[in-house]
């Protein structure tokens, strides 16, 4: 008679099936206590070659979604390599601001002391909303006060820094609060202000369908927010950089 456990054991797969990439990611950072919403950035805890296996399974689970949609992705061959495009899309395009580390940022010490208000912008953004992943288009001003002790960036780094946050599902209220943190903790201005305005395309083009409202907010710290001379300088400066 045959022993049942050594025909189990001959058949027995070596390991169970592969565990999702985004699980094994997911509980990293759930061990590490690291939050992980849409606009959150996770790559620390990314490790070599992840994101490549993330992007097959984003289109893995797409093809699901279309599959769902009743889309017959096998016979039209617009949508056959769909899923593929949207999961590239998402993690190395859109979202790649979850995905990929801070920009590097050379910072200059600032040696003459500057302390007069300088405005950057308008920086465009390009984001999505967290509520329907529909595109957010828009433009940044930001307005910096340095100190004496204050670190100088390069005009570009704005725009990079801008970018990777933005490239998140966003919403509107806390991209602008993400970006200020992120600028105050590498220049230590005296103040900081930041101004975002934006169409979101969940307006536009679906729901309510509404084509000409914009969303403007405001992030103002330090002596923007204690001195509204330079406050109105900022604002009145910006209005005229707009168009
Ligand atoms: N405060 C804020 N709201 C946003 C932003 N982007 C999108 N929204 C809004 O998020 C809301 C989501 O509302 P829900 O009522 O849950 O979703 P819905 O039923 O699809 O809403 P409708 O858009 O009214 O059809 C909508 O009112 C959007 O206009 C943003 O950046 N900030």
């Amino acid at each position: 008679m045959l022993d049942r456990s050594m025909v189990d054991a001959k058949t027995r797969p070596e390991a169970g099936p592969a565990m999702p990439v985004s699980e094994s990611i997911r509980a990293r950072l759930v061990e590490s206590g690291q939050r992980f919403h849409a606009n959150d950035n996770i790559s620390a805890v990314l490790r070599e070659g992840e994101l490549e296996a993330l992007r097959r399974e984003v289109a893995e689970r797409m093809q699901g979604v279309l599959s769902a949609l009743v889309i017959d992705t096998a016979a039209d061959h617009n949508t056959a390599e769909t899923a593929k495009r949207v999961a590239k899309m998402f993690v190395d395009e859109v979202f790649a601001g979850r995905y990929r580390p801070a920009p590097e940022l050379t910072t200059f010490p600032n040696v003459s002391h500057l302390n007069e208000l300088m405005i950057v912008g308008p920086i465009t953004v390009r984001s999505a909303c967290s509520h329907h992943l529909c595109p957010i288009m828009g433009r940044v001003w930001i307005g910096v006060l340095p100190n004496a002790s204050s670190e100088l960036i390069g005009l570009s780094k704005y725009a990079r820094l801008t970018d990777w946050i933005m490239s998140r599902p966003q919403i509107q209220e806390e991209a602008v609060v993400m970006l200020a943190d992120e600028l105050e903790a590498r220049i230590r201005p005296d103040g900081l202000a930041v101004v975002m305005e934006a169409d979101h395309f969940c307006m536009h083009w679906r729901g309510i369908k509404d084509d000409q409202s914009v969303m403007t907010n405001s992030v103002m710290r330090g002596a923007f927010q204690t001195k509204s001379d330079l406050r109105r300088e900022f604002l009145s400066l910006r209005r005229t950089a707009r168009d």
